[in-house]
């Protein structure tokens, strides 16, 4: 019996928002777990603090599972990303107590590694296809075996993964939601243009993916990922919203490009179709959003039966300890496919010292034991919380749109 003496919840803003929670064990050791949701980070910190905390002081702390299914069960309103946020918070930071108890790194407790790394995808963008192309070059001379690309669509002023600064991409960029102007057509039109020139420019021996962040309807998407099958995408992500899995059917009907999706998932019923009827090739549910190890696994263990791989969701709004987590987690399940891996700012890193590294086109989590990660609550005081919504989407007609 390990008891729960603490839980405190930080908020803070090293560069972005980011919500932590700490817990403490008698004992002294202590945890740490993430709990950041884009735009919505109070609702998760209040639903931490009002309705959690109070339940876990006095618990046993090895009982992950049971917990788990306290907070789940015992809410009596389930799922949700409030919800599955602060609950992966809590798994996390659990998990994170329990392996430095063991003096073991995570990823021995959830049974040792299956592969040598985690293969990671970068980021590449730019306003024009010879500007994307150049990006992509740049991380390729670092090691990079995948390159996400994202280009700016002729006559809109904006585009999602496309940054303005050409340092970093944050969409959430304004203390109230900024409007962009979208049109498909003309997505539709540059997408295969950029993937063609990326070939000739870049050759064969990378993997290539593409983000169309849930904005086209199935008709749309299924034409876009068959104009893309000439250039073999690793995968093409988000092709639709997906509140309706059957959605997706229509995209395989007609293509054989790879899919992905489920960033915005937050439990194993949003993507239980999508995976039964294989209909996905990668599942994009990350320990974050998706109820934290404990619940991940369920899904990974769902995905294997039917051959769909992992892709966890890895944008900068998901901190270091959510990536830390994703890399134990991944480098010891079977179906692992790829880890989005896009880079925190300096006042991040300072504020969240971890142990993971990249090389050669992997990351790795590192021997420290428990998680490897941590939070500097003295650093944190420097950046209090700021405000911060992702932007909204209307068409060129002023009807809205997915963002
Ligand atoms: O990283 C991705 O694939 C994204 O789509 C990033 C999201 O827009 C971002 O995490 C929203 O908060
Ligand atoms: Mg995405």
């Amino acid at each position: 019996m390990l008891n729960i003496k603490s839980a405190r919840v930080i908020t803070s803003s090293p560069g972005r928002n980011f919500v932590t929670l700490k817990i403490e064990t008698e004992d002294g050791t202590y945890g740490v777990g993430d709990a950041t949701l884009n735009g919505r980070e109070l609702a998760v910190a209040s639903y931490l603090e009002d309705h959690i905390v109070p339940c876990l002081l006095g618990r046993d702390a090895h009982q992950i599972e049971d917990i788990w299914q306290y907070l789940y069960k015992g809410a009596y309103w389930r799922r949700g990303p409030v919800t599955m946020s602060a609950i992966a918070a809590v798994d996390m930071a659990l998990w994170d107590i329990k392996a430095k108890v063991a003096g073991l790194p995570l990823y021995q407790l959830l049974g040792g590694a299956c592969r040598k790394g985690n293969l990671v995808y970068a980021h590449a963008n730019g306003e024009s296809i010879a500007e994307t192309i150049a990006e992509a070059k740049k991380y390729i001379a670092q090691g990079y075996r995948a390159v996400r690309l994202q280009c700016g669509v002729p006559g809109l002023g904006s585009t999602y993964g496309v940054s303005k600064d050409k340092t970093r991409y944050e969409p959430a960029d304004a203390d109230l939601p900024s409007e962009n102007i979208w049109s498909t057509e003309k997505y539709l039109r540059v997408v295969p243009e950029l993937f063609a020139a990326a070939r000739e420019e870049l050759g064969w021996d990378i993997h290539l993916l593409h983000d169309a962040h849930h904005r086209m309807s199935p008709i749309e998407a299924a034409r876009l990922a068959k104009d893309l099958e000439p250039y073999r995408l690793f995968w093409l992500e988000d092709a639709v919203p997906a509140e309706n899995q059957a959605n997706f059917r229509l995209i395989r009907q007609h293509s054989t490009t790879p899919l992905a999706v489920g960033e915005v998932f937050n439990s194993i019923w949003d993507c239980k179709q999508l995976i039964e009827e294989q209909l996905i090739d990668y599942i994009r549910a990350t320990v974050v959003h998706a109820g934290g190890i404990t619940h991940l696994r369920r899904i990974a263990n769902l995905a294997a039966l039917y051959n769909v791989r992992t892709g966890c969701h890895g944008a900068t709004d998901l901190s270091p300890v959510t990536m830390a987590a994703a890399l134990h987690f991944g480098l010891s399940i079977p179906n692992f496919g790829i880890q989005e891996y896009m880079h925190h700012t300096d006042e991040t890193n300072a504020v969240f010292p971890h142990s993971y590294t990249f090389s050669d086109g992997y990351l790795h989590p590192g021997e420290k034991s428990g998680l490897g990660v941590d939070i500097d609550e003295e650093a944190a005081k420097d950046f209090p919380y700021q405000r911060a919504f992702l932007p909204v989407n209307r068409l060129e007609d002023g009807g809205m749109h997915d963002w």
